[in-house]
């Protein structure tokens, strides 16, 4: 087991506790998101584990070995964990270059700078080697932090919203670059994000954290086809919500269904379309069905009276 934490208590202040009996264990080489929406407790989790901040209760067991808080002030040594957190904490008079670099041994010094060109390529940074950090953006700058901590091989490296500041297409290339690294490396990785769609394919493990409780912990696919409640549900875009009793009255054995999971068919209920809008890969619908507005996706623009059936 990589990480363990027992039993943990925390509160910034007495009248909110945040983490309440919180357990969790987590395998090595494994790449895990955490999940959740603002204010969950996804960054302070993060710093727990990095020894950041002292906790009431409990213990954070890294590697066979216990963490602490800046109290004991025993931080994990550079090689066996590293914490990209939102303020990045960047040499303002050193290049990218070496800020990427600051961590690796002078010993020698060709291994080096290609240690930190194959660094920039995975971040997509190579172009600014020799900028300073008061010249990029802040997207920019995080990716010179993430290349700077992965530059220590770790054994565990904690992101802290690793993709928060970046347009579309830099996401894109920078996951897979980032996720292929660390699955070759062996690094295991945790990122807190609220856009768990967008990480979703490299994912191992999703940890679900609601108001500082682990509500679940599990595969993508399994918390996808199986949310514990609608909270969950939400976190990978838009879903419809059944009550329990809405459930029995349209026959549907599910309380959560997908807007792609409800479908036009020759059988099935009535429905009425009150909006048909486009949406890139698909169209975007608003059907009115029993009483109750639902939302589905469809490959065609579509109007007036149809029937639509349930299928996961
Ligand atoms: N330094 C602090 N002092 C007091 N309360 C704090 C402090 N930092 C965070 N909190 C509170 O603790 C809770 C958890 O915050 P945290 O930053 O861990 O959430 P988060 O899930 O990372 O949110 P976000 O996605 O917005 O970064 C929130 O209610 C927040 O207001």
């Amino acid at each position: 087991m990589l990480l363990e934490i027992n039993q943990l208590f925390f509160s910034y202040s007495p009248e909110k506790e945040l983490f309440r009996n919180l357990n969790l264990k987590i395998e090595r080489g494994r790449i895990i998101a955490l999940a959740g929406e603002s204010g969950c407790g996804k960054s302070t989790l993060l710093n727990l584990i990095y020894g950041l901040l002292d906790w009431e209760k409990g213990e954070i067991i890294f590697d066979g070995k216990p963490i602490y808080g800046p109290k004991k002030n025993i931080v994990p040594g550079e090689s066996e964990m590293k914490l990209v957190a939102q303020n990045y904490d960047l040499m303002p008079y050193a290049t990218v270059s070496d800020n990427v670099g600051k961590f690796i041994s002078n010993i020698n010094l060709q291994e080096k700078k290609h240690k930190v060109l194959e660094l920039l390529k995975v971040v997509g940074l190579e172009q600014y080697a020799n900028v300073l950090p008061k010249y990029l953006s802040g997207g920019q700058q995080q990716r010179v932090a993430i290349a700077r901590a992965l530059s220590v091989m770790p054994k565990l490296l904690l992101l802290d919203e690793p993709f928060s500041n970046l347009d579309y297409s830099r996401k894109i290339e920078l996951r897979e670059k980032l996720f292929n690294y660390v699955k070759e490396k062996n690094i295991s990785l945790i990122i807190s994000t609220h856009e768990i769609q967008e990480v979703m394919p490299w994912l191992d493990q999703i940890i679900v954290l609601q108001e500082g409780r682990l509500i679940q912990n599990d595969s993508p696919r399994d918390i996808f086809t199986n949310p514990y409640n609608a909270y969950v549900a939400k976190l990978f875009g838009e879903v419809n919500v059944f009550s329990d009793e809405e459930k029995s009255a349209f026959g549907v054995f599910k309380n959560f269904w997908y807007p792609h999971e409800i479908k036009i068919s020759q059988s099935g209920k009535d429905a009425q379309i009150l909006e048909s809008r486009f949406a890139g890969n698909h169209y975007w619908n608003k059907a009115l069905v029993s009483g109750k507005e639902l939302i589905m996706y469809t490959d065609t623009q579509i109007s007036g009276a149809v029937k639509v059936d349930f299928i996961d």
